[in-house]
């Protein structure tokens, strides 16, 4: 069940998140031709982040970066593991993927994937930051996960979900993020209703309603397994995607070479409050320990 207690920890986390820093490393992970699952690019762009997570977590204890290897093309996944220090088997991830793709795969046309989904990797780069920057110390295990291979059918987050599940591990919560910082709807986040839980769905409206009142929460619907949240609620596991927008209202630059920070304002700003509402599903889906 889903409990809202750790209101002083949250909101001062909340208050650590930066524009700034989202910005910065949407455009490094936007500066490659491209971060196709498989191109050479696309396995510079995931050591990079495994650095970044590692420079991030520096001589923290309890917290490892790794890759990820996968079978059949050489893109690895980067996985950053939070010990938990009460109930380390319960985990609670929060992921998005590092690949982009221009089309259908076409290396000759660059794929900046700035939106999708730099904006994604960039928003689970500043939760972690706020978090390993200050005191917390989860109670449950948090992963956060940057999947490869999203592009061409969800292929990394089907990995790693299917493994959770054929090892009978206890994922209580995911959240996916996917394309956070085009501004195209009146609501701020749109949460997806279809391959997602509505139970924490609602968990999440209300955390929005709570911590961050000024801003508005809608629904809307893929019609498919549009992300990599499909892969672990297709395994059984609790899953939810806030989005950047209605359906038909989404950033149409995106699997483009236009897809870029220029496109989407210059800035992150939307994205920042994915960031914050991120921190505050982790925080209060794995608490803390005094
Ligand atoms: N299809 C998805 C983008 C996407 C995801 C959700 C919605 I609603 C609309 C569009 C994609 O390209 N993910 O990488
Ligand atoms: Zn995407
Ligand atoms: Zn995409």
């Amino acid at each position: 069940n889903y409990q809202i207690s750790e209101d002083e920890m949250v909101r001062k986390l909340i208050a650590q998140t930066k524009e700034s820093s989202i910005r910065a490393t949407i455009q490094q992970l936007s500066s490659y031709h491209d971060r196709y699952y498989k191109s050479k690019t696309g396995v510079e762009a995931a050591n990079w982040i495994k650095g970044f997570w590692q420079k991030l977590v520096g001589e923290k204890s309890g917290i490892s970066v790794k890759t990820v290897d996968h079978n059949g093309w050489e893109q690895p996944s980067v996985v950053m593991t939070w010990q938990g220090s009460e109930t380390p088997n319960e985990i609670v991830v929060i992921g998005g993927h590092l690949d982009s793709i221009n089309g259908r795969g076409n290396t000759r046309l660059k794929a900046p994937g700035a939106d999708d989904n730099a904006s994604g990797i960039a928003t689970i780069s500043e939760v972690i930051r706020v978090l390993v920057e200050s005191n917390f110390k989860p109670k449950k295990t948090i992963k956060f996960m940057g999947y490869a291979a999203e592009e061409v059918g969800l292929r990394g987050s089907a990995e790693i979900a299917r493994q959770h599940k054929n090892q009978g591990a206890k994922v209580v919560g995911v959240m996916q993020l996917d394309m956070t910082n085009y501004n195209g709807s009146q609501d701020d986040f749109n949460l997806v209703s279809d391959y997602t839980s509505d139970k924490q769905n609602k968990f999440i409206a209300e955390l929005a309603k709570k911590y961050l009142p000024q801003l508005k929460v809608g629904y809307t619907r893929c019609g498919y397994g549009c992300s990599d949240h499909a892969s672990w609620h297709n395994n059984g596991f609790p899953a939810s995607m806030p989005f950047e927008a209605k359906f038909n209202q989404s950033n149409r630059s995106i699997h483009t070479e236009r897809d870029t920070l220029g496109q989407m304002g210059g800035n992150a700003n939307h994205a920042l409050k994915f960031s914050k509402l991120a921190t505050a599903f982790v925080v209060e889906m794995a608490k803390h320990a005094d």
